[in-house]
């Protein structure tokens, strides 16, 4: 008589339930030819401010995460408006965040509980986060995400112009190797602890070629080999020891990233650490980064662009399933900017920033 094997594996998992392939849910909500212009052109905006052929600033500004559709929705229409204003001097990328990173545990975003109920239909969170991505890109928005599973580009990255990795996973290796197969630019936080050397070792890190285990579009396991992502950039976010956007901790930054041999372009996150996640300071961080940019000599601009968690409402608000119960277009995660504060700073950048570039082209036309 033989002895029953003991199962030795899924001891912890209550339940596993397949997902619709990646290419089913992309044939059912189709990149549309306008989505795709906007997406194409806003990498190479990106791009171009990256290495100096533009000399706009970058924004990523929008909610912390996205939990209602129709408030993202008029969030975009907002900022299409704004962003066209302010062309001249700031390339505006909408921060459309699906998946948060909790430092322990919490509501990790649309994609994984969209109901916000913890019943994890992550089926329809895809669906959402897709026909969502797919809008906004129509109205010319682009958009920017943090990218938190490795599964989830398949289904989504193709509508995306820019993406984060965020403070928590700068550190891993599987984000640096998805990261080095992105087709966008990604900028990487430094670590919650404040330290910028974690994201400058990811720099280099998905800079190279890579082979891990991933998913095709087919939702099939399999070896993914990638060519390696140039377009990697560092964001100082602030950390446990307070803010590091000070100039002395950007020098420090740019002298890391030059012993490096990386490009010296630092992108500058207005709120979690750097705001100590108070939203009221994001503002004050913003005007304060942009008026020393603005007194430095051109040559030393190491200033790529900064990031502001921005909503239609300022605040938070605890997060329910009754969305009966929740005000409208308030973050349920961390405290935002209102868009009546977004619109000023924005404009407020644009008008010193055109000031700025004008009196630079008229002392070069002058002395020419
Ligand atoms: O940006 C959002 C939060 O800062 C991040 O998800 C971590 O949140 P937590 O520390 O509240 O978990
Ligand atoms: C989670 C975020 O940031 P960080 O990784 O800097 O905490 C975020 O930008 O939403």
């Amino acid at each position: 008589m033989t002895t029953p094997i003991t199962s030795t594996q899924d001891l912890h998992v209550q339940a596993m339930s397949p997902l619709t392939p990646p290419i089913v849910l992309r044939e059912q909500l189709p990149l549309t030819e306008r989505a795709a212009q906007t997406v194409l052109k806003g990498r190479e905006a990106i791009r171009r401010v990256l290495d100096g052929r533009d000399e706009r600033l970058l924004v990523i500004v929008g909610p912390c995460s996205i939990h209602d559709e129709t408030a993202a929705l008029e969030y975009a229409d907002r900022l299409a408006d704004l962003a066209r204003r302010v062309e001249e001097t700031l390339l505006v990328v909408m921060r459309v965040y699906f998946e948060k990173p909790r430092t322990t545990v919490g509501w990790k975003g649309l994609i994984n509980d969209p109901h916000l109920d913890d019943s994890f239909d992550m089926q329809t969170g895809l669906r959402i986060a897709r026909r969502l991505l797919v809008a906004i890109n129509e109205k010319g928005v682009p958009a920017a995400t943090e990218l938190l599973e490795p599964i989830t580009p398949q289904y989504l990255a193709d509508l995306i112009a820019w993406t984060a990795i965020g403070a928590r996973t700068t550190e891993s290796p599987t984000h640096r190797q998805m990261a080095s197969g992105l087709s966008m630019p990604v900028g990487f936080k430094n670590g919650t602890d404040g330290d910028c050397q974690t994201a400058i070792d990811a720099l280099i890190s998905a800079r190279a070629p890579h082979a891990f285990l991933g998913i095709d579009a087919e939702g099939r396991t399999c070896v993914v080999q990638t060519r390696g992502n140039p377009w990697g950039h560092l964001i100082l976010r602030g950390g446990r020891g307070g803010p590091n956007h000070s100039p002395e901790q950007l020098a420090d930054a740019v002298a890391r990233l030059n012993a490096a041999n990386l490009p010296a372009r630092v992108m500058i996150d207005c709120s979690h650490a750097n705001s100590n996640k108070n939203p009221a300071e994001q503002g004050r961080v913003f005007r304060s980064v942009l008026k020393r940019t603005l007194e430095e000599p051109p040559p030393e601009r190491h200033l790529l662009g900064l990031m502001l968690e921005s909503h239609l409402f300022p605040g938070n608000q605890p997060l329910t399933s009754n969305r009966a119960a929740l005000r409208y277009g308030v973050s349920i995660t961390d405290g935002c900017i209102g868009w009546d504060e977004t619109e000023s700073l924005l404009l407020q950048a644009h008008q010193e920033w055109r000031a700025h570039l004008r009196s630079r082209y008229t002392a070069a036309f002058t002395s020419a």
